[in-house]
């Protein structure tokens, strides 16, 4: 992200929320302290993408977090369904046909995220998945394929930020979930960071969830959390 740009735009809410109504309220709460919002599973599956192609047109910056992983014609038309709805970013899994299929798909400006190991997982639990290779690794390895395949961004924890802009470069984007404000529960996430630490990781966008949606003042901690990224 250019450092001339809206420093709100650092910050995706993540509407992890039942309902349309539960996000509308959430999304009025916060106001003009957040920019940009991510609508996953639990939202998408319960009238959520009608709702992210509103938001998109009332000028908010959307994030369909739908995590495709398929066969690679189904990926690409898939892909190509979700460019219609106006959002900024698409996850797919960092899978190298996954990741081809999506760049084929890729229409009307929408930029393919791909996510190399979820933070809820650690080394244990990538060796449970089957996989030989530390959790800092297999991030390093996506990111690298990820880049030789033309895709626009990395999803990562905060701490491969590093190693993640070594391999794609000062024009790839960096987007970290598993982000704590200092004391907030970490939950299920197990690679975590601040948003000021993430942010001097050199990362482009945090992701934040629970510690959002589940605050007494929402929109306070949106603004606190645009702040501490800003004070870094
Ligand atoms: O793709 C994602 O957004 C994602 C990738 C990942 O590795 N870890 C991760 O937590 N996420 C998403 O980021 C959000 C984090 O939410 P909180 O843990 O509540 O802040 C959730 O919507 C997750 O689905």
């Amino acid at each position: 992200m250019p450092e001339s740009a809206d420093p709100r735009d650092r910050l995706i809410v993540a509407l992890d929320l039942p309902d349309v109504a539960a996000a509308e309220r959430l999304v009025a709460r916060i106001g003009d302290a957040a920019t940009f919002y991510k609508i996953g599973y639990r939202l998408a599956y319960a009238g959520g993408l009608d709702f992210a192609a509103r938001l998109a047109r009332e000028g908010k910056k959307t994030f369909l977090d739908l995590k495709l992983h398929d066969i690679g014609n189904t990926v690409e038309e898939g892909v190509r369904s979700a460019s219609a709805l106006g959002a900024t970013f698409l996850t797919v899994h960092a899978y190298p046909q996954t990741m081809r299929a999506a760049v084929r798909g890729r229409e009307q400006g929408l930029k393919i995220l791909a996510v190399t190991v979820l933070t809820s997982y650690d080394d244990a639990d990538a060796a449970e998945a089957g996989y030989a290779l530390p959790v800092a690794d297999l991030v390093a390895r996506r990111a690298e394929q990820a880049a030789a395949i033309g895709i626009d961004g990395i999803v990562c924890a905060a701490a491969e930020a590093g190693a993640v802009r070594g391999r794609i470069g000062p024009s790839g984007l960096i987007v970290t979930p598993g982000i704590r404000p200092a004391g907030a529960e970490a939950g299920d996430q197990k690679r975590v960071m601040t948003p000021g630490q993430a942010r001097a990781a050199g990362i482009d966008h945090v992701v934040v969830g629970r510690p959002i949606t589940g605050a007494e003042d929402p929109r306070a901690v949106a603004r606190t959390i645009v702040a501490e990224m800003e004070n870094v």
